[in-house]
């Protein structure tokens, strides 16, 4: 991909050709090739670092809360996931949101099992007060955040809801922090609490693959770093490009352990053409 023409943000020519937009954002990715600081759980770590170095980012697993008051300004965007929290992390992911807002540098939250125990809500409730760009959780984490107490039906990190039954509490929760929220599942849903755009790529192999909503989350960070005033179509784009990478892969992989090679392959190699002809992004 070419060097030339960097820009800040992006034109939205046509901000309806969504297929278009999300060939823009990917490209746009390669060519900042932005630092992207991730905050996250030990099961994702390599499977996101490895999904933002294919889409052309440059991953970081930073987490020291000694670093992060030089580190984090360095970044272009900061992914903050709490899948496998502990009271000692809290003081520097804290800390993280807090400069990466003071940078102006969008940060995203992954709210991981946010019903699955009071500490684990406490903590993602207080994240989102620090106001993330984005949040993106699966249907039971949004509610979770949105209805503010302990769900008895959890599952930890799997979600028992469908991501259609989480709509109205994401559009409520943008309206109430600002930040554009992000619902994913079969279908991702992402409101900015005014305006509602729903992706259906991806395959149900997906939900087989452990830390695909984390890596998912982390290539939002960087679309998001790279054009930070269009977070809703930026967020739409990443989620359609790694559904589309996960189409392609599932035509060669023989379960959820190719599949994650192949997605990662995948993304590696998405040219304009697949992109322009799978990319399925509408809006409410
Ligand atoms: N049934 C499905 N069909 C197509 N794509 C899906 C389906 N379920 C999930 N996905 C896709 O899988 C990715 C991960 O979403 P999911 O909702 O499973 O996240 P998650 O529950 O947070 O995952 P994890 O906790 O394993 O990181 C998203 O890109 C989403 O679009
Ligand atoms: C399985 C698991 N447990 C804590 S975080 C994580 C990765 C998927 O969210
Ligand atoms: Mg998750």
């Amino acid at each position: 991909m070419e060097e030339d023409n960097i820009t800040n943000t992006i034109e939205l020519q046509d901000p309806l050709d969504y297929p278009k937009q999300a060939w823009t954002h990917f490209q746009l990715v390669h060519q900042k090739s932005p630092l992207i600081q991730c905050i996250t759980n030990f099961v994702s770590m390599d499977f996101m670092a490895n999904t933002l170095l294919s889409a052309g980012a440059s991953p970081a697993m930073i987490h020291s809360v000694d670093e992060i008051p030089e580190f984090t300004p360095k970044a272009l965007g900061v992914c903050i996931n709490v899948g496998t929290l502990t009271p000692d992390w809290l003081p520097g992911i804290k800390l993280a949101a807090q400069v990466a807002n003071q940078f102006k540098k969008p940060w995203v939250l992954d709210p991981v099992a946010a019903g699955g125990s009071s500490f684990r809500l406490k903590a993602c409730l207080e994240l989102l007060g620090l106001k993330p760009s984005v949040v993106r959780g699966n249907a039971s984490e949004i509610l979770a955040l949105f209805k503010g107490c302990v769900d008895s039906t959890s599952k930890g990190v799997d979600s028992v809801h469908g991501s259609s039954d989480a709509v109205e509490a994401a559009k409520s929760l943008a309206q109430q922090t600002g930040c554009v929220v992000a619902v994913s599942g079969a279908i991702d849903y992402i409101t900015d609490g005014d305006r509602v755009v729903y992706v259906y790529n991806g395959v149900p192999m997906l939900q087989k693959i452990t830390a695909s909503g984390c890596s998912v989350t982390a290539l939002i960070t960087a679309f998001v770093a790279v054009d930070p005033s269009h977070a809703v179509e930026a967020t739409a784009s990443a989620l359609a490009i790694f559904g589309v990478a996960s189409e392609t892969g599932m035509d060669m992989a023989r379960g959820p352990g190719s599949l994650r090679t192949l997605l990662i392959d995948s993304l590696y190699g998405l040219d304009e053409a697949t992109v322009l002809g799978r990319v399925r992004i509408n809006h409410l």
